[in-house]
């Protein structure tokens, strides 16, 4: 039985986090970002074509002696975001960490979209979602999560990202020194393929939880904290010069005073996202005006629980019991 640790480091701004991981023999390292909001492992590779390549670490298969061609499977993805990539596919051996899984699917990308190759720190993302999800075509894979987790001390990872600061994702144990208090469990809804789960309600500052169920998932790659329109308008009419700027796409209002807290529930727990992390980033260079890390969901059909919320928190993703947990730190 194993569990296993690897550090994962945030961009500017919390952007997104990255993870170094290790494919083939000889390893070849590089960093990835890992989504909890989908189930694809894809890296850049070396048959995608030069132009689209800028600075990526790629994954070459014919230098690995243990990677073998997965004939005639392809794979094809598109994010909320709207960026994409697709490739074909190897069998070779992933090592996160401490822990290896020797025929991990390795999705070898031939196009990624521009908002790919105009991020040079990423070189591709590890899907933390569940297998139903993958797209490898015409038989689809399982995530490293999913092949690893019969090798794991209990089938769960942690997550503990924090604000710019390096954070660490857990395999196979909740370490008791990286959280606080209780952890509140809530039951994990996997039909859409995602660690989705329902909040009770929410509240603005220091008010009393209001009851308004929010759907959501909690996704390690999305950055913000995506809400209902309502609920977005009842937090950001209480911030002090707020706005909805279409230009920006989201609301934005001046980065001090810092805005209040935004409290979700979780079971009979509840999460507070502290106001300078909803502060999430100026739009002007004299620092003026900040862009909010609470957005509207509109239009996904649920909400998504990103790093904006998940930073605030040590979060079990609890495979087994299929649910996820969530503690102070
Ligand atoms: C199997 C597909 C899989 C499930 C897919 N899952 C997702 O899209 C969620 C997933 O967590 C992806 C993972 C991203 C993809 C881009 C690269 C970074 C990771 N998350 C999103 O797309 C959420 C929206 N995007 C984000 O949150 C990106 C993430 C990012 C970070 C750094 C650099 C580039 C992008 N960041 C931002 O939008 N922001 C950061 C910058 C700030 N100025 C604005 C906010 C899906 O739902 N696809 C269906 C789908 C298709 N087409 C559309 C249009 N929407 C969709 N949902």
């Amino acid at each position: 039985r194993q569990t296993g640790t690897v550090e994962t480091d945030a961009e500017k701004h919390d952007v997104e986090y990255l993870t170094p991981i290790s494919i083939g023999t000889p390893p070849q390292d590089l960093i990835v970002d890992f989504d909890t909001g989908s189930s694809d492992l894809w890296v850049f590779s070396t048959e995608m074509a030069a132009k689209d390549i800028k600075g990526q670490a790629v994954y070459d298969p014919n230098n690995s002696s243990t990677s073998e061609k997965l004939q005639g499977s392809t794979w094809q993805i598109t994010y909320g975001d709207g960026s994409s990539s697709s490739g074909d596919v190897y069998l070779d051996t992933v090592t996160i960490g401490n822990l290896t899984v020797p025929n991990q699917a390795v999705e070898a990308a031939k196009k990624v979209s521009d908002e790919f190759t105009d991020d040079p720190n990423n070189d591709g993302l590890l899907g933390l979602g569940f297998s139903s999800i993958n797209t490898v075509q015409p038989t689809p894979q399982n995530t490293f999560f999913d092949n690893v987790k019969k090798n794991l001390d209990t089938p769960l990872f942690t997550t503990d990202l924090k604000h710019g600061a390096p954070g660490s994702y857990n395999f196979g144990y909740i370490d008791p020194a990286a959280y606080i208090g209780n952890i509140s469990w809530t039951p994990v809804d996997n039909s859409q393929g995602f660690w989705g789960f329902t909040s009770p309600g929410y509240a603005v500052g220091t008010e009393t939880l209001r009851n308004h169920s929010i759907s959501g998932i909690a996704d390690t790659g999305t950055t913000l904290l995506l809400l209902p329109k309502s609920i977005v308008k009842a937090y950001y009419s209480e911030v002090q010069g707020a706005q909805y700027d279409s230009s920006q796409g989201g609301y934005v209002f001046p980065c001090s005073p810092t805005p209040p807290d935004f409290v979700f529930g979780v079971n009979n727990g509840i999460v507070t996202v502290p106001g300078d992390m909803v502060l999430y980033a100026p739009i002007d260079s004299a620092n003026q005006n900040c862009f909010g890390g609470i957005q509207s969901d509109t239009g996904i059909g649920f909400s998504i629980f990103g790093d904006v919320a998940l930073k605030t928190s040590f979060v079990v993703f609890d495979a087994g019991g299929l649910q996820l947990g969530w503690a102070a730190k």
